[in-house]
């Protein structure tokens, strides 16, 4: 069943159009990750949805519900996390969540929520010591105290490092355990691909694919990148450029140091040739890696442009 369905949705500030005909449903229980690069729209379609900005056109439905008639009861049932500037330095992690748990007719218990958030043996602490990691997690927290079916975290891992940030996606991943359904946004790939049920890619406020993980990567070309390292460079090694340029399907060929890097659209053919070929020769290969395509590469490929994180 949908529990959000968002239709022609479109925003303007003066000459800029930040939202483009936006248009896609959720299903309760989905985690899904609207991505794009900066200034794509991402903020703008979360904060319409979440009733802190208006469309200049389009319709947002959340749960049967609009914000023009519904807009006391769709706070009751939305999670909203805030920036992590918004928090109060000198409230402790318990009296954050108290205080904004005080504003809500339904409330999930706090106890409940540090579990959730991994941050009860911090309840004490004030905000003002807490690492970026645990500010986010305490942000995510306020969002979760009025036990809501439709969480937004918007871009909740950047600026984190590697491990505050698995830290988040584990929260995402129990709320997902618990039945809700999160919509964020990212500007990193690698969390998309991990943590989403479906990737909305957007760029100049427009969608340019939207599907589960799997299928844009799956739909994108056969193509690979493959790479192959010598122990050293010997002239039959350094003969392989040329050899491999004439496989079928195969692109961009060149040596580097002691490895050879190509990219195939036939990367199972490729790969029984060159092994012939380099065991004809007697040519030994130290390493040999084959790149996964990621949701980079289906960015690329659908708007030309390199992907930065
Ligand atoms: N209040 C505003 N006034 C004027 N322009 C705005 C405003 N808010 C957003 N924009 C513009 O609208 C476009 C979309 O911005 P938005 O913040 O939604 O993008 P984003 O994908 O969230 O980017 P980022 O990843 O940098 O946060 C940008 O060109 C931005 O400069």
């Amino acid at each position: 069943m949908p529990i959000l369905e968002v239709k022609d949705l479109r925003k303007t500030f003066k000459s800029v159009v930040a939202v483009d005909s936006i248009s896609f449903v959720v299903e309760a229980g989905e985690i899904f990750t609207i991505i794009g690069p900066n200034g794509a729209g991402k903020t703008t379609t979360l904060e319409m949805i979440e009733g802190l900005q208006s469309p200049d056109m389009g319709e947002i439905e959340l749960m049967g519900m609009n914000w023009k008639k519904d807009s006391e009861r769709i706070k009751q049932i939305i999670g909203v996390q805030p920036q992590t500037s918004a928090l109060f330095d000198l409230l402790t992690v318990y009296e954050s969540l108290d205080v904004f748990a005080g504003l809500y007719k339904r409330s999930r218990p706090i106890d409940e929520v540090l579990d959730i958030i991994n941050l009860n043996e911090h309840r004490n602490k004030r905000v003002k010591v807490l690492s970026g990691g645990q500010k986010q997690r305490l942000a995510i927290g306020i969002a979760l105290v009025n036990d809501p079916d439709i969480l937004f975290f918007d871009e909740p891992t950047t600026g984190l490092d590697p491990q505050a940030r698995r830290n988040i996606w584990d929260i995402v991943l129990k709320l997902k355990s618990l039945g809700k359904t999160t919509i964020l946004t990212t500007h990193y790939m690698e969390e998309a691909e991990k943590l989403s049920d479906r990737v909305c890619i957007v760029d100049q406020g427009k969608i340019i694919a939207l599907d589960t993980p799997q299928n844009l990567i799956q739909h994108l070309s056969n193509e690979r990148e493959i790479h192959l390292s010598f122990p050293e460079m010997t002239k039959d090694a350094k003969e392989l450029v040329d050899v491999v340029k004439e496989y079928p399907g195969v692109t961009k060929v060149k040596s580097e140091q002691n490895t050879l890097h190509f990219s195939t659209a036939n990367p199972e053919q490729s790969l029984y040739h060159l092994f012939k070929y380099t065991t004809d020769n007697h040519i030994e290969v130290e390493q040999i890696g084959i790149k996964d395509v990621s949701l980079e590469d289906v960015f690329i490929s659908y708007t030309g442009k390199e992907w930065r994180d």
